[in-house]
């Protein structure tokens, strides 16, 4: 058996892939709390998960291994003595760290097995089912008519973000916004704790313990030596020297090449794989509003320096070349959302039209909304296994946010 995490491209054909289905934290969200958990509505969750599966059946009778981030997480928890350390750090992170709603939200938590345990603490916890033995100055002075102790995670179906493969390991995240920042405890759990993951000799190339921020929809393994990162409203450029400097020492990495590119810092665009995806050798979709009128977007092209921890960086603003030379292509195409009209690439981008999923060269998986989208990659070659949306696109991610690939065939050089 290979390494349980293995990516050396966005496109190689995919075998494994991790997954969450939609589940109640999707009906813990309110008009109020909407924007802050990063929705632009409130999904309809028997229709959201039914969509969810359909995405998921997709992916099997393509001959692809659904693994559930829910199922993971209670299967990783499964010694008493982890599970308890995870509880201490989920309570802790949700903002008690020790007192009496600390001792009740640990206690209620408890008396769940493990899968209920792990689905209630992605759903949140609402005062209501929790007893309190004494009340606290934290409970009384601090948002009396705040419902929850501890927050839904409506996001967690975009398994993309909180980690990341990249080669034989990954990135586990530090998150940007609070309504998504436990979400990565779930995975790191996982590679400490789980048969699958447990020391077997995965890199943690940058852990969730830090200050800057990183999410996978940034995250992007263009080859099996060249990673491409957005400069984003999620990815600090901060970060992206931290972790190009990681990948560069350990010899452990194949990377050599870290292109950083800048994307406009908005809800829209919150990652660089809402407006750029791979999907073939030399196919790539793009959002054309990335552009300038001249067809530029501001690149950074990292590699290791002469000294120690030092990086070299070169700027580019030709995206197409750039692509190309860490490609080794002689041309590439770049395929704009919405056949370049301002109306429609705005509309199918909002709705993740870019937002690919590559399965294999050349044949993805989208969304069946981005019709206008959809029909041009396939004028361009691209086999389009098209899934429903309407409920789940509400959360603003498409079919590569809602995957985490960890393992991949390499491609035939
Ligand atoms: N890889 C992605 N583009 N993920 C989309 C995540 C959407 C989610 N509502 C957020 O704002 O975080």
């Amino acid at each position: 058996m290979g390494s349980p995490i293995h990516i050396t491209s966005e496109i190689g054909k995919l075998e494994s892939v991790i997954l969450k289905r939609p589940g109640h934290e999707v009906e813990n969200i309110t008009p109020d709390t909407m924007e802050r958990l990063l929705f632009d509505d409130i999904p309809y969750l028997p229709i959201a998960q039914e969509e969810h599966d359909f995405f998921a059946d997709t992916l099997r009778q393509n001959g692809i291994e659904v693994l559930y981030l829910e199922k993971l997480a209670a299967e990783a928890v499964a010694d008493p003595k982890v599970k308890d350390q995870f509880l201490e750090q989920m309570i802790s992170e949700s903002g008690y760290l020790s007192g009496p709603i600390h001792d009740a939200l640990k206690e209620y938590l408890l008396s769940f097995d493990n899968q209920d345990m792990i689905n209630k603490i992605m759903a949140g916890v609402r005062k209501n089912e929790v007893n309190l033995t004494y009340q606290s100055l934290q409970e009384l002075a601090e948002d009396a008519d705040y419902p929850f102790y501890m927050d839904p995670m409506p996001n967690l179906y975009f398994t993309r973000d909180p980690a990341a493969s990249i080669g034989d390991g990954l990135s586990i995240n530090r998150m940007t916004f609070k309504a998504r920042q436990r979400e990565s405890m779930f995975m790191e759990y996982i590679i400490k704790y789980h048969p699958r993951f447990a020391n077997k000799g995965l890199h943690v190339w940058r852990s969730r313990n830090h200050t800057s921020h990183i999410e996978g929809g940034d995250e992007l393994v263009l080859s099996d030596h060249v990673f491409a990162i957005g400069v984003s409203q999620r990815t600090t450029a901060n970060a992206i020297e931290d972790i190009a400097k990681h990948l560069f020492e350990d010899h452990k990495s194949n990377f050599d090449t870290v292109i950083a590119i800048k994307i406009p810092h908005n809800h829209a665009m919150m990652h660089l794989d809402t407006v750029l995806t791979m999907i073939d050798y030399d196919k790539f979709t793009v959002h054309p509003a990335i552009l300038t009128k001249g067809g530029k977007v501001d690149t950074y092209t990292l590699h290791p320096g002469k000294e120690d921890g030092e990086l070299e960086i070169k700027y580019n603003d030709d995206l197409k070349e750039v692509l190309k030379e860490a490609l080794g292509l002689d041309d590439l195409d770049l395929i704009p959302t919405g056949n370049g009209d301002p109306i429609v690439a705005a509309r199918e981008q909002w709705n993740d039209g870019s937002n690919t999923l590559a399965i294999a060269p050349g044949e993805v998986v989208t969304y069946d909304r981005n019709y206008v989208s959809n029909d041009l990659l396939r004028k361009h070659g691209i086999l389009v296994h098209e899934v429903r949306s309407s409920e789940l696109a509400r959360g603003r991610g498409g079919p590569r946010c809602m995957s985490m690939p960890i393992v991949r065939q390499d491609l035939k050089k």
